[in-house]
């Protein structure tokens, strides 16, 4: 199978990279700027279907939450005209689309791990753009997956596992909130999940597995559980630490608010196929591991 993934140094494109090297009978590739670039409609049908994918993964996207609310027009361009029309690239190859989205489509007021027919409100232009993109990928045919994922980190790119580990080599004591809770997600578990999905949609015959989904790691923390986690793990491995001081998110002001309750439950996923993450302190282990031992490609 041939699975082409947009958005090249994305951690989770970088990670479906790295999961389907060695897979048999998997071949990944990945498609970015600029080829296809999602703020240019016209390039994104021909650049698709050049890689003559059996799925496409739609993994691009404009990420800067807070810049978004600067830029409304050029979030809403790439995160809902272009991934609308990645859908529609992969529509016309009678190709499936695994496309992902977030937990930032919520507001954060529920008391519960929100489930799939929550209804959504998002608080931003990110979440908004990434919501009109959900709609454009489902009108653009059924054969589709929306993936919704949060508080992705990898070996890869820019996240808060890596803001954590070089802070800590140059302070002695991070402030982090403690009132906003999710679920961690490794972008390398992530990878494993689409990589079984996609071999799952492949084969299936029936539309039954196509839909909205919530996909995140097992396991609920807030940002300072998950900073300590990081950075204990550091310390164990004889890399840098830091004290981290509980701050609310109203002493740390964001251009965009963010939801208090980001947290997913991935049930459905898991019942639909057999797929969950491991407890997110492990996956953070292993990558805080990985970062240390310098294995990791700078990022
Ligand atoms: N990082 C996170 O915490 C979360 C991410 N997501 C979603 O998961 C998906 C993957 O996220 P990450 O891999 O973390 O993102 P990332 O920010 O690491 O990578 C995004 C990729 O999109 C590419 N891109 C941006 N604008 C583009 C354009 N105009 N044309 C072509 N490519 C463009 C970038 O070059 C980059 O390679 C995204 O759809 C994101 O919205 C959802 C929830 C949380």
């Amino acid at each position: 199978m041939r699975l082409v993934v947009t958005g090249r140094e994305g951690q989770v494109a970088a990670s479906l990279l790295e999961a389907g090297q060695g897979k048999a009978g998997m071949e990944v590739v990945a498609i970015g700027r600029p080829e296809l670039d999602l703020e240019r409609p016209e390039t994104i049908i021909d650049a698709i279907a050049a890689e003559k994918p059996d799925i496409v993964v739609s993994a691009a996207a404009y990420t800067a939450v807070d810049q978004a609310e600067d830029e409304p027009d050029l979030a809403f361009a790439i995160n809902a005209t272009g991934a609308g029309k990645v859908a529609e690239a992969a529509a016309r190859l009678g190709a499936p689309v695994i496309h992902l989205s977030t937990d930032y489509v919520f507001d954060g007021s529920a008391s519960h791990a929100y489930v799939e027919t929550d209804a959504t409100a998002p608080l931003g232009v990110y979440g908004a753009s990434k919501l009109a993109g959900e709609l454009a990928v489902a009108a653009a045919g059924p054969r589709h997956l929306i993936l919704r994922t949060a508080w992705v980190y990898s070996p890869f790119g820019r996240n808060f596992v890596k803001t954590m580990l070089r802070l800590a080599a140059d302070r002695d004591e991070i402030s982090v909130v403690a009132d906003q809770w999710g679920n961690p997600t490794c972008a390398l578990d992530m990878a494993d999940a689409i990589l079984h999905a996609a071999t799952v949609l492949h084969g299936d015959k029936n539309a039954g597995a196509f839909g909205t989904y919530h996909l995140a790691g097992t396991g609920e923390t807030n940002w300072s559980g998950f900073a300590r986690h990081i950075l204990d793990t550091s310390r164990a491995c004889g890399g840098a630490w830091a004290q981290v001081r509980d701050i609310a998110s109203k002493d740390y002001p964001t251009k965009a608010r963010r939801p208090a309750n980001s947290r997913l439950s991935s049930a459905k996923f898991a019942d639909v196929f057999g797929w969950s993450a491991p407890d997110w302190r492990q996956s953070t282990e292993a990558v805080v591991r990985r970062l240390q031992g310098g294995q990791a490609p700078a990022g």
